[in-house]
């Protein structure tokens, strides 16, 4: 089973005076996902929004919204945010992530885990190999915070062993994201892209959204053919090994097909 591409624009970058609008012209542009920073000032030296937020936002969409929890104690924002509306739920990797995951699931939304730019990539094994599992990683680009900062091209590291060791999970970028760095992150293997200012800062955001597109597609559909074609392979010499161990005379069975 194959990944898909999610175009998620980071709503951080946003007027969020007029969220709802904002959110819909992302939308109308083929945007997948939107991307919610939740920061609580502590977590990170940024404050923006939460449940309430959240609440609002939902009344104008159905949209996924892929909420990223940068606080202190994200176990404090399950509840709350369930009820608003959230649908996915991202958390930085935490001691009680078990209790965690469990909760985000009971409140019908997907699990996510994050990784800062100095947080090690065997961190979050356990969360993604766990029978519990989470859905998504997400490996962040920059340092999280604020938007409109520099790509870290060599977080893309971590996106190529994740995509190696799990060829199916939902892997998503995160900071810095826009058509300059976009061929870097899709070939590394991510699926997930979020990008605010280099959405919201264009003219025409489906210049940015639609290139972004499709490089991830493009790359994830090569991936797919690389897997078919080994599996093609694999069953082609099983064939032939059928074939050969059986003795088949072919030669009958060819000159009645042509008849
Ligand atoms: O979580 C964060 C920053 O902490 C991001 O979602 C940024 O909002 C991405 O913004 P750009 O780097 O694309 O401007």
């Amino acid at each position: 089973m194959g990944v898909t591409p999610k175009i998620a624009p980071s709503m951080l970058s946003s007027d969020f005076a007029n969220l709802a609008s904002e959110a819909k012209r992302m939308l109308d542009f083929v945007a997948d996902w939107l991307h919610m920073d939740i920061m609580d000032g502590h977590f990170v030296p940024n404050l923006t929004i939460g449940a309430p937020v959240i609440e609002s936002l939902r009344k104008h969409t159905k949209a996924f919204l892929d909420c990223h929890l940068m606080v202190t104690n994200p176990i404090d924002y399950v509840e709350p945010l369930g009820k608003a509306g959230a649908s996915g739920f991202t958390f930085h990797v935490e001691e009680n992530w078990h209790e965690l995951i469990q909760k985000i699931k009971s409140k019908a939304m997907r699990p996510g885990v994050a990784l800062k730019p100095g947080t090690l990539i065997e961190e979050v094994y356990p969360l993604v190999d766990s029978e519990n599992p989470v859905e998504m990683v997400l490996v962040m680009t920059v340092e999280p915070g604020f938007g409109g900062q520099k790509f870290m091209p060599q977080m893309m590291d971590k996106v190529r062993v994740l995509r190696k060791k799990y060829p199916s999970l939902d892997i998503e970028v995160d900071g810095g994201l826009g058509p300059s760095t976009i061929e870097m992150a899709a070939s590394a293997g991510a699926n997930c892209i979020v990008a605010g200012s280099s959405k919201f800062g264009a003219a025409e955001p489906g210049t940015v959204i639609y290139p972004i597109c499709e490089t991830v597609f493009w790359k994830i559909r090569r991936n797919v053919d690389i897997i078919l074609t080994a599996k093609i392979k694999a069953y082609m010499f099983l064939i032939y090994q059928i074939i050969t161990h059986c003795m088949i005379d072919w030669s009958h069975i060819i000159s009645f097909e042509i008849q």
